[in-house]
């Protein structure tokens, strides 16, 4: 079933905090962090997964990271690991788990996000979580569940489904990347196609080409999260959080770095949940 993606398709769906909410109930979103001298995307996927109104973020980061980390997070929360077991534990309670973004082309990321598969939480894999898996993807697809996403780039979907792109074009390459992963997969681009395992597909055709500036799909990865925290399904979360990156992005124009994505978050929600403004 083929959608577009305009918000009177799913604003209907988004969260909202009730009366009896608490942060727990809003949604706990874990990221994991790459190390000393990765940490700037992760904070980006945390800080964007907390605007999207994701009650409580967490950034797992490995040991040498933990001391870098506190200056630059704040309401963002930390927790450090040694070994995937204790990322699993870490992990246990998340609604919803970032793992990818500057996480480093290193075995050690495989075997944290085998640790994460064996949690109850779902995953949004993305950057390095796509590319270390270039040469085995099916076992990457052997660990993924069907509302865990995929965000690639199309250098990424490129390198776990070399020649789809070219012999099926964007969308029927990315409905059949859902089929073969058996997750949902988000190929990025100036059109972005949304595609699920069972068929549903959702282009964002009016990508903002001011996205186009590193982090940027590090903050979409952390949107998604936050928004399968709050318990939305993953292929609405992934097909509003698409539109609102886009949206928050040609608001701001000319100028934008990806830190400006998470403080232009409140205001599009603003309107989608009021029902006000230009959209
Ligand atoms: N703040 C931080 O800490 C940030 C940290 N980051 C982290 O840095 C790490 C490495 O990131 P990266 O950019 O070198 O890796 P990646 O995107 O695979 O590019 C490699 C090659 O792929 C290609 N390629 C790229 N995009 C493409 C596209 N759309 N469509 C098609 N092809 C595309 C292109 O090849 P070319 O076309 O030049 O031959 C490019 O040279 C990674 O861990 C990431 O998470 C970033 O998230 C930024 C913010
Ligand atoms: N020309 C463009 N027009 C619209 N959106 C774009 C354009 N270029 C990039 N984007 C968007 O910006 C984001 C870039 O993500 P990605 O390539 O993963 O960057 P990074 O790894 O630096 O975070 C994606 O959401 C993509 O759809």
């Amino acid at each position: 079933m083929k959608f577009g993606n305009s918000p009177s398709e799913w604003r209907h769906l988004l969260p909202r905090p009730g009366p009896d909410s608490h942060k727990h109930v809003r949604g706990r979103l874990g990221v994991v962090s790459g190390g000393a001298l990765s940490t700037g995307a992760a904070r980006l996927s945390a800080r964007a997964g907390l605007r999207v109104g994701a009650g409580l973020v967490k950034v797992f980061c490995p040991p040498d990271a933990a001391p870098v980390l506190p200056p630059s997070l704040e309401a963002v929360m930390l927790a450090s690991f040694a070994t995937p077991e204790q990322l699993q534990a870490l992990a246990d309670p998340m609604d919803a788990v970032v793992i990818g973004p500057a996480a480093g082309l290193v075995e050690s990321t495989a075997l944290n996000l085998a640790a994460l598969a064996r949690t109850g939480a779902a995953l949004v894999v993305d950057a390095d979580a796509l590319t270390l898996f270039r040469d085995r993807p099916e076992q990457l697809f052997a660990w993924l569940d069907r509302d865990d996403v995929l965000t690639p780039h199309e250098g990424e979907f490129e390198r776990l489904f070399p020649g789809l792109l070219a012999a099926e074009g964007r969308e029927g390459a990315a409905q059949e990347a859902a089929r073969l992963a058996g997750a949902i997969v988000v190929l990025k681009g100036a059109a972005t196609v949304i595609a699920a395992p069972d068929g549903r597909l959702a282009v964002n055709g009016d990508g903002s080409p001011w996205l186009a500036t590193a982090g940027s799909g590090d903050v979409l990865a952390g949107m998604i999260g936050g928004l399968i925290a709050q318990h939305m399904d993953s292929f609405d979360a992934a097909r509003a959080a698409v539109w609102i990156h886009s949206e928050a992005a040609r608001r701001f124009g000319p100028g934008l770095i990806s830190e400006d994505l998470p403080q232009g978050l409140p205001a599009v929600l603003a309107d989608l949940l009021n029902g006000s403004g230009s959209v």
